[in-house]
């Protein structure tokens, strides 16, 4: 392999990885994490929650499909750096407008292709996930400086990253028919499918930058309050979980999707916690514990909510009974939160679906229910 071509990728551990150059070539650094979605790509790439993750698919065969002006999540590509075993050559499908390869160039993606990404994910479910860096072009070192590289990176842990990828100012989803609600949707990193569920229930969202005041939010007399998802640490968003603390206070009915399941856990008065390795990937699955049903959900967290799994615990900031609504079948990871006592639920994971297996889109029939319930 020439130098033009070649990338490395580099462990926070020390490990490396030959591969060659893939999407736009450079440095980049940030958390290595696997997603096992066989199918989704651009969906995962577009995800604003993937911000400061090098992302590695499990899935062999990347970009067969191609891109289109339909599927993306947000307004640009997210991930710090995308790791594949084979790209497609050429994208085939009705859809495609662009190919993978393109997007990924134009958006400045430094990514890297021709790994062995069975090994490099068992490395990394064994070892948790860790620090990483795809070098390639003018960026190639010797392998001392790339691991120095990676190891003065920033760590996960701690990161306060929501304010990067909200919007700065609010624009509106109109509902589709009769309006029957106005929810007002914090965006800590939101994907477009999740106000698109509510528009399609007749509910009109306003989504709102990361740090508008809770008073501003109120001010708006909403029908309910949402939490998005988004990059990140919970246990570093201090300023969100004191605004969701005056939402709630205020009694206003309020969702919230994984980081925003985090930051009601965090409201509530519970811990967070760094998963080894997360979830992230569209076929988990989740009990929902009021009826026992299992779902096959979309993942994407690294840190999940520390509550008593059984029964219903006292809040221990004051917020009345709570109980753990769902929880993931593999390995007992709190997957939701309800409270009992105050309108207010969430959830780990993704009933938006996008992408992934539309099994749960009932909790947004359940967050209208919720509001209808409070004006009865
Ligand atoms: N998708 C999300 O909202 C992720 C939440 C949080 N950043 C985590 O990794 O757990």
């Amino acid at each position: 392999m020439t130098d033009a071509t070649r990338a490395v990728l580099v462990l926070e551990d020390g490990q490396t990885f030959e591969g060659r150059a893939y999407g736009a070539t450079g440095e980049t650094l940030g958390e290595i994490v696997f997603n096992t979605g066989m199918t989704g790509y651009q969906e995962t790439l577009t995800d604003p929650s993937y911000h400061k993750q090098i992302v590695v698919m499990t899935a062999p065969h990347i970009g067969n499909t191609g891109v289109n002006d339909e599927d993306d999540e947000s307004r640009r590509y997210w991930v710090a750096g995308y790791v594949v075993r084979d790209p497609a050559r050429r994208p085939s499908n009705w859809r495609a407008q662009r190919s993978l390869d393109e997007d990924l160039i134009a958006q400045g993606v430094v990514g890297i292709s021709g790994i062995d990404t069975r090994q490099l994910t068992r490395i990394l479910r064994t070892a948790g996930v860790m620090r990483a860096g795809i070098f390639s072009g003018d960026a190639l070192a010797s392998d001392d400086a790339l691991l120095a590289r990676v190891r003065e990176s920033a760590q996960m842990k701690g990161a306060h990253l929501a304010d990067e990828v909200s919007v700065t100012e609010p624009y509106e989803v109109p509902a589709i028919g009769d309006e029957v609600a106005h929810v007002v949707a914090v965006d800590l990193g939101i994907k477009s499918m999740t106000p698109q569920q509510m528009a399609q229930r007749g509910i009109r969202v306003t989504v709102v930058p990361s740090r508008m005041p809770a008073a501003e939010i109120l001010g708006m007399s909403p029908d309910g309050v949402f939490f998005s998802n988004g990059p990140g640490d919970p246990g570093a968003a201090d300023a969100t979980v004191a605004t969701l603390r005056e939402v709630l206070d205020a009694k206003v009915p309020f969702f919230g999707i994984c980081f925003g399941n985090q930051i009601l856990g965090r409201a509530l008065g519970y811990g967070t916690y760094k998963l080894a390795f997360g979830h992230r990937g569209i076929n988990q699955p989740v009990m929902d514990r009021t009826t026992g049903k299992v779902e096959v959900t979309a993942h994407n967290h690294g840190f999940a909510v520390d509550a008593p799994l059984d029964g219903e615990s006292d809040s221990p900031a004051g917020y009345g009974r709570v109980k753990v609504s769902h929880v993931c079948l593999n390995d007992d990871v709190v997957e939701g939160l309800e409270c009992v006592d105050i309108p207010a639920f969430s959830v780990q994971y993704h009933p938006e679906a996008a992408a992934g297996p539309h099994d749960a889109s009932y909790l947004f029939d359940r967050f209208l229910d919720l509001m209808k319930g409070q004006h009865a």
